[in-house]
C-alpha cells in the first residue's frame, strides 16, 4: 500500500481477480451469475453488530479505517462476487450543511428538516467534495488495497428525489407527502433542490471513482412514493443527467465504470430507466424476471430482485427460490441480488445458502 503522510493513495491496485461482477454489468459471459446483497454490511452479522456498539453512526461512517472493516466483513464470510463500500446516503445532506443523526430505533433523523423554498438559502450552494466527503473517498482508496483484488469494490449515493424526499420529511416516512407537497406546491423550487443535489451527486460520485469505486449504484429508494408522471417529472431527467454527466467526464479520461440504478418500486418507469445510460438496472421483488427481460429489451442488464423475506424460508426453498429467479432472467448480463436490503434480524446462514445456491445454479444452467 502506498502511504504518503500517513494517506493511502488511489494508485497501484491490486489486480483483481474476480471479474464476473463487472463481465455481467457489461453482458458478457461469466462461468457463474455474480452475486452481492444490499445491506451486505449490516445488523443481521453478529461482527457487525460488535464493532458497532456504542459508536454513533456517522462518526463510524467518517472513518475510513472503520468502512474498511465493515465492508470487508461480510465477505470474510460468503464469497460474495462485489463489495460495497460501508457509507450512507446520507452524508450529501450533511455536506450539504444539514444536521443528520442516527437515533436508535428510530433511523436517520434529521432536526431541521427544509420546510419551505427559503430554507434552500440555508443549503450550501457550492459544495467541495474533496473538503466534505473527502472521508469516503479515503475509506474507497483504502478497502480497495485491503480488498486485495478478491472482487470489485461498489460505490454508491442517492439519488437526488430520495435525498429530498429525507431533507424535507426530516427522516424515513410512509406516505412521504411533506417532501410531495413541494412536488405539487413548489415545482420549481423542487426543481432548484434536485438540481442542486443533482451537482453534488455527480462530483460525488467522481471523487468515488477517482478514489478506486470500480462500478456506482445511485439508490431512488423512494421511487415508489411518485406515480409515473411525478416520475417523469421530478426523477428520471435527473438520474439520466448524472449517468450522463459521470459517463462524459470519465470518458475524457478513458476509464469505464459501469452504472447500476435502483429504482425501488417504479416497476413503472422500467422501460425509461432501460433508456436511461446505465447499465443495468436494479429490480425489486414486484417485478417477474422475465417480464423485466421483455420490457428491457435486452438493453440492459438486470440486478435483483429475490424478496429479502425469502431468506426466512428453509435453506432448500431458497435453492428453489434462486433456481426459478436464474432460470426468468437467464444467466447472461445478470447480477443476482436481493430486491431490497437485508434486515437485521436474518440468519447469515441463511444468507451463505443464498449466495452458494446462485453459484451452484448457474454454473450448472450454464453447462446445459
Ligand atoms: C448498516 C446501515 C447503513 N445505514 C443504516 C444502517 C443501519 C444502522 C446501523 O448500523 O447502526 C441506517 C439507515 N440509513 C437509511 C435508513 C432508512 C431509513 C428510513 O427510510 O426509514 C437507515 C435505517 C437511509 C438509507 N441508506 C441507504 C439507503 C438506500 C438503500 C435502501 O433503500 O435501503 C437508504 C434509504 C444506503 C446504505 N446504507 C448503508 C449502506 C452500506 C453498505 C451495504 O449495503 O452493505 C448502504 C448502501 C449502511
Amino acid at each position: 500500500i502506498m502511504e504518503n503522510d500517513g494517506l493511502i493513495l488511489p494508485k497501484d491496485f491490486p489486480k483483481l481477480k474476480n471479474d464476473a461482477f463487472l463481465r455481467a454489468c457489461h453482458g458478457q459471459e461469466t462461468n457463474h451469475v455474480p452475486v452481492w446483497c444490499m445491506r451486505q454490511a449490516g445488523r443481521y452479522l453478529p461482527e457487525f453488530r460488535e464493532f458497532r456498539a456504542g459508536k454513533d453512526f456517522f462518526e463510524t461512517c467518517r472513518s475510513p479505517a472503520a468502512c474498511c472493516e465493515l465492508t470487508l466483513q461480510p465477505l470474510r464470510r460468503f464469497p460474495f462476487d462485489a463489495a460495497i463500500i460501508f457509507s450512507d446516503i446520507l452524508v450529501i445532506p450533511q455536506a450539504m450543511g444539514m444536521d443528520v443523526q442516527m437515533v436508535a430505533g428510530k433511523g436517520p433523523t434529521f432536526p431541521e428538516p427544509l420546510k419551505e423554498p427559503e430554507d434552500l438559502l440555508l443549503l450550501q450552494p457550492k459544495v467541495d467534495v474533496n473538503k466534505e466527503l473527502g472521508y469516503v473517498f479515503k475509506a474507497i482508496t483504502l478497502t480497495r488495497h485491503k480488498l486485495d483484488g478478491k472482487v470489485p469494490l461498489i460505490g454508491f449515493t442517492g439519488a437526488p428525489w430520495t435525498l429530498m424526499a429525507y431533507m424535507i420529511e426530516g427522516g424515513g416516512s410512509t406516505t412521504h407527502s411533506k417532501a410531495k407537497r413541494w412536488l405539487y406546491r413548489h415545482p420549481e423550487a423542487s426543481h432548484k433542490l434536485l438540481k442542486m443535489l443533482t451537482d453534488v451527486i455527480v462530483e460525488y460520485l467522481l471523487g468515488q471513482v477517482a478514489a478506486g469505486a470500480q462500478a456506482l449504484q445511485v439508490f431512488e429508494s423512494h421511487a415508489g412514493c411518485l406515480g409515473p408522471v411525478e416520475f417523469q417529472e421530478f426523477s428520471l431527467p435527473y438520474l439520466r443527467d448524472i449517468a450522463r454527466k459521470v459517463k462524459d467526464q470519465l470518458k475524457e479520461s478513458g476509464q469505464d465504470v459501469p452504472m447500476i440504478v435502483f429504482a425501488k418500486d417504479g416497476h413503472y418507469g422500467l422501460e425509461d430507466l432501460s433508456q436511461s445510460h446505465y447499465e443495468v438496472v436494479g429490480l425489486d421483488w414486484t417485478i417477474d424476471p422475465r417480464s423485466a427481460r421483455e420490457r428491457t429489451g435486452g438493453k440492459v442488464s438486470l440486478q435483483g430482485n429475490m424478496d429479502p423475506c425469502a431468506l426466512y424460508a428453509p435453506k432448500e426453498r431458497i435453492s428453489e427460490i434462486v433456481k426459478k429467479m436464474l432460470e426468468g432472467f437467464g444467466t447472461r448480463g445478470y447480477i443476482a441480488n436481493l430486491g431490497h436490503g437485508l434486515y437485521p434480524d436474518m440468519d447469515p446462514e441463511n444468507v451463505g445458502a443464498f449466495v452458494e445456491a446462485v453459484h451452484t445454479h448457474s454454473r450448472h444452467l450454464n453447462l446445459k
